[in-house]
């Protein structure tokens, strides 16, 4: 199995250092291959067209963008891609290529995970009636910095109470916050979907991680799903469990017994 990463921060170096070597080329920006081949002592390249035959996976820990770049470049010649950027599906035409790419090249789009648990029970709960699912994040103030949280509240000032920010749907989450709403477009793809799971954003002074909490209600019966998270070193805003789901589904793919 021939393994390339897209994205060399928070996430994509935990994966990178713990995978065992399985990763053999970094997909980069075209401007940093020769900073990146430095650092890393491992075979760059700018685009997925020049991924070497015989990759079989395209790790993407990049982001929205990245995996709407390169996704259905790498899908549509038959490489599968495991993406921790979910919310990227929240845009219609992203979801319409990468699902058009991979139907070309035979290919598939795994879905990593992420920060969250309970996916499993959402996904067997939807088979029968599904009602009602929430989905709240909570993370500390400065785990909004560089999000449409700033716009809501002053997170430079310390806070005196939890600030809900945002409340609507999956979709519009995903959409208006593509490093922090991942688990949110993950909720609602393995449940009732993005434009019917309720999502509230909250700053709060007093979280002691990254608190991402699950309600459902059905005919399976009630589900109340809370983790809390600790951020990664280098980016406290991603969760370490996200890179942590990636490494685990690497894992899974040479194993003969597996979680279906
Ligand atoms: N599913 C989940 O539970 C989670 C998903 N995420 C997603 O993962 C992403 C990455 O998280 P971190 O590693 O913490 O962020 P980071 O900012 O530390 O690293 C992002 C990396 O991707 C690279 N990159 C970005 N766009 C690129 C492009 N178009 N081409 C090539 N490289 C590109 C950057 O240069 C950087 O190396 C987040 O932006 C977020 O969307 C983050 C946390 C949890
Ligand atoms: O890492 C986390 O805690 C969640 C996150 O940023 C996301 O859902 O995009």
């Amino acid at each position: 199995m021939s393994i390339a990463i897209l994205g060399t921060g928070a996430i994509g170096n935990y994966v990178r250092a713990h995978t065992d070597g399985q990763i053999t080329t970094i997909l980069t920006r075209p401007a940093r291959l020769t900073e990146v081949q430095a650092e890393t002592g491992l075979a760059c390249v700018g685009s997925a067209q020049d991924l070497p035959d015989g990759t079989t996976l395209l790790i993407d820990c990049s982001g929205h963008a990245g995996l709407a770049e390169h996704g259905p470049t790498a899908l549509a010649r038959g490489i599968d891609v495991l993406t921790v950027s979910i919310g990227a599906l929240a845009d219609d035409d992203i979801a319409k290529k990468l699902t058009d790419a991979a139907a070309q090249g035979g290919s598939k789009l795994h879905l990593a995970n992420g920060a969250i648990g309970a996916l499993d029970a959402l996904r067997g709960a939807r088979v029968g009636e599904l009602e009602r699912v929430t989905y709240t994040g909570r993370k500390p103030p400065e785990g909004w910095r560089g999000s449409p949280a700033e716009e809501v509240v002053d997170l430079s000032n310390p806070l005196t109470e939890a600030v809900a920010h945002f409340t609507g749907s999956a979709r519009q989450a995903a959409l208006q916050y593509p490093k922090n709403a991942n688990v949110a477009a993950a909720v609602a793809l393995a449940g009732v979907g993005l434009d019917d799971t309720s999502v509230s954003l909250i700053a709060d002074p007093e979280a002691k991680g990254n608190t991402h909490e699950i309600t459902a209600q059905g005919a399976f019966g009630e589900l109340t799903f809370t983790i809390t998270g600790k951020g990664l070193p280098t980016n406290p805003r991603s969760s370490a469990l996200a890179a942590m789901s990636v490494v685990a589904a690497v894992r899974e793919r040479s194993s003969t017994i597996r979680f279906a």
